[in-house]
């Protein structure tokens, strides 16, 4: 699989439950700011609760724990379940170089609920190279959006060509911003053969069910 099973590993504490011995799977989402990572996150926890997946959500902000308390205010998901990282001037170095806050949380959700099947790790707001360390997640998500122009792909930052599947946001906007959106996609697909792409308009939550079934297979083995 893209993200790899051998990346399934974390902890091993004394409270998880037998036959579960290496703690929830981790997801990250990243991205540049505003392409809609808190957006997404909105969409994917309702869906990954209806289908009975257990989740908690650890997100990154730069000095606040703003995205956490939206999280938590939107009701969407226990509020004790949403932990909050503060990564200062670098939100790359906490999901990259040295994730140990984001480490140290996972483990205290692990802890906290040991039948925890899934965290998603939301990222701050960064730049088209940023990327998580796998160390970290086993698989990553890469959000951009059409309203940061169709050259995004032809870019090639490393999020986009690196992550596990990238996601194209606010779809609704292209005819808004002329961007031609087929095209993008397609150039998307060109710059990261045999790796996926999906489009969200993550203000509906078109799109999203196909993230969804692309997690739960390659990540939770739709358990
Ligand atoms: N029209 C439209 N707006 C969207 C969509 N997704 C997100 N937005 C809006 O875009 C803005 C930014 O969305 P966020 O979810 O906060 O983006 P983010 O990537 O979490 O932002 P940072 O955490 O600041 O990097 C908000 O005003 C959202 O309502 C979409 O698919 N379509």
């Amino acid at each position: 699989m893209p993200g790899g099973s051998d990346r399934l590993h974390h902890t091993s504490g004394p409270d998880l439950p037998a036959g579960k011995p290496r703690g929830a799977a981790r997801v990250g989402i990243g991205g540049p700011v505003g392409s809609g990572k808190t957006a997404l996150l909105e969409q994917l926890i309702p869906r990954f609760i209806a289908r009975g997946t257990e989740i908690a959500v650890i997100t990154n902000d730069l000095v606040t724990a703003e995205d956490a308390e939206r999280i938590r205010r939107s009701g969407l998901i226990a509020p004790e379940r949403v932990l909050a990282v503060e990564t200062g001037a670098c939100p790359h170095t906490a999901i990259r170089e040295d994730p140990t806050l984001n480490l140290a949380a996972a483990d205290e959700l692990d802890r906290a609920y040991p039948h925890l099947d899934l965290i998603l790790v939301e990222s701050g707001g960064d730049n088209l190279a940023s990327s998580f360390s796998l160390d970290l997640v086993d698989y990553w998500l890469f959000v951009i959006d059409v309203a940061g122009g169709d050259d995004i792909p032809r870019k090639r930052g490393l999020g986009v060509l690196k992550c596990d599947l990238l996601v194209i946001n606010k779809t609704d906007l292209a005819s808004h911003v002329r961007v031609d959106l087929p095209r993008m996609a397609r150039e998307a697909a060109e710059v990261r053969p045999g790796k996926p792409v999906l489009q969200t308009n993550c203000a509906t939550g078109e799109g999203v069910d196909a993230v969804v079934a692309r997690i739960a297979r390659e990540v939770l083995f739709d358990r």
